[in-house]
């Protein structure tokens, strides 16, 4: 007991490091072939030996399915967790979870979270019910937010696509005694970088499109979880609601997880190796990177990420406002002009006017996603290629002195 909420039991301390898991978590040999590679189970039915006897643990594949089942075994390792389960998409997994609470609950969220994700909050979540709240100081004044119908409380951190941070602990220290669930949308960091279980978060959801998959040919989304009873009640969920991903996209992501360790590790460099050049750079207002000593959260990066590493995504704010914004992103050769991030290739956008477009502009700039924002997802080519990229396309976008 930490307060009004049980403590679930931990997942037991990996034997392994990272790397290992990775590779052979949920990834068992096929034991009548050998094979070592999972194969992909298409069927979306299995025979059952007599009415109600399956011949395996399987009968429908919405139900469960082996390659889903091995993917989720796989991030619940890296996430330090007893269980996960795997959705359709990040937003499938958001609305799985908002639509576990009863109507007349409320959810307090950080101000400053991916469009999407507001949407759902603010366009849909209130049809069933549930009314969400923002705060953009959630560590300041959560307790003063709270209300007797408060269920959850929505973080994300490193937050898109400002890369603000929040100090887990200290919110969920607060929540627990009011017997408020904590979840954390780690997908900015990913497992490698940062397990928000182990600082007190009670549901860990990715986008895994992003750095999980890793390699923008997927689209979907997970939650871990330590509670037996979350399990229960979002198993159930998975199901009844039917938002769930195909096997061979759970093939794909299983592939693609297998080197998470390697492509955050590289696209960490190449972001800290960017944001340090963007610093230096005259016309750029400002850098928000979990990476720089400069970052005003610098102290929460250390003690949340591994190594205090920033990650792969950062944003900057360019003297001549959306139109040197727009400049910039149409002369980088290398960084693609594209909505979505963590993949391999490097990607850049303009969130007022692309994934953010969709908040109002007072709330927007209240959050500090200001016409003149660009940001980056920096992927695993070369540093110095990226660093180029970057310089040469500020040099054209910035007109006027310097
Ligand atoms: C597509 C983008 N974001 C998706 C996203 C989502 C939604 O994931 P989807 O798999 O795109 O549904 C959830 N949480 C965060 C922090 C996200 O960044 C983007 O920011 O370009």
């Amino acid at each position: 007991e930490d307060g009004g909420i049980d403590t679930p039991a931990r997942a037991p301390s990996p034997v392994h490091q990272f790397g290992t898991l990775a590779v052979h978590a949920g990834a068992p040999h096929d034991p009548s072939t050998g094979a070592v590679i999972e194969s992909i189970s298409l069927s979306t039915t299995f025979a059952q030996n007599a009415v109600g006897k399956p011949v395996g643990a399987y009968e429908y594949s919405r139900s469960a399915n082996p390659n889903r089942d091995n993917f989720e075994e796989a991030v619940a390792a890296l996430e330090h967790a007893r269980w996960a389960l795997a959705f359709a998409s990040g937003s499938a997994t958001t609305a799985t979870i908002l639509q576990s609470l009863a109507a007349g609950s409320h959810v307090i969220s950080v101000s400053d979270v991916y469009g999407g994700t507001h949407r759902y909050f603010t366009k849909v979540a209130l049809a069933h019910g549930v009314e969400v709240t923002f705060s953009p100081s959630i560590e300041l004044d959560v307790e003063e937010l709270i209300r007797e119908q408060t269920k959850l409380i929505w973080i994300e951190s490193p937050s898109n696509p400002t890369l603000s941070l929040v100090d887990i602990r200290n919110v969920a220290t607060v929540a627990h005694k009011h017997g408020i669930l904590v979840v954390v949308d780690n997908t900015f960091l990913s497992p490698y970088v940062q397990n928000p279980l182990d600082h007190g978060a009670d549901i860990v959801v990715h986008s895994v499109t992003k750095y999980i998959n890793g390699h923008s040919d997927v689209v979907m989304g997970v939650a871990a979880f330590n509670s037996e009873e979350l399990k229960e009640r979002l198993t159930f969920l998975q199901n009844a609601i039917g938002a769930i991903p195909s096997p061979f996209d759970c093939w794909l992501a299983h592939r693609g997880l297998k080197t998470l360790h390697l492509r955050a590790r590289e696209s960490s460099k190449n972001a800290m190796a960017v944001a340090t050049a963007l610093e230096a750079y005259p016309n750029v207002i400002a850098v928000n990177y979990p990476g720089l000593d400069s970052h005003r959260q610098r102290a929460v990066a250390i003690k949340q990420h591994r190594d205090g590493l920033g990650g792969g995504m950062l944003s900057f704010r360019l003297k001549g406002g959306h139109a040197a914004a727009e400049r910039f992103c149409q002369q980088t050769k290398i960084f693609t002009l594209a909505e979505s991030l963590g993949g391999v290739e490097s990607l850049c956008e303009v969130p007022s006017a692309m994934t953010h477009a969709g908040i109002p502009k007072d709330q927007r700039e209240a959050i500090g996603v200001f016409d003149d924002l660009v940001r980056l997802s920096c992927g695993v080519e070369d540093a110095e290629d990226l660093t180029k990229d970057v310089l040469q396309a500020l040099e054209k976008a910035v007109v006027g002195p310097k």
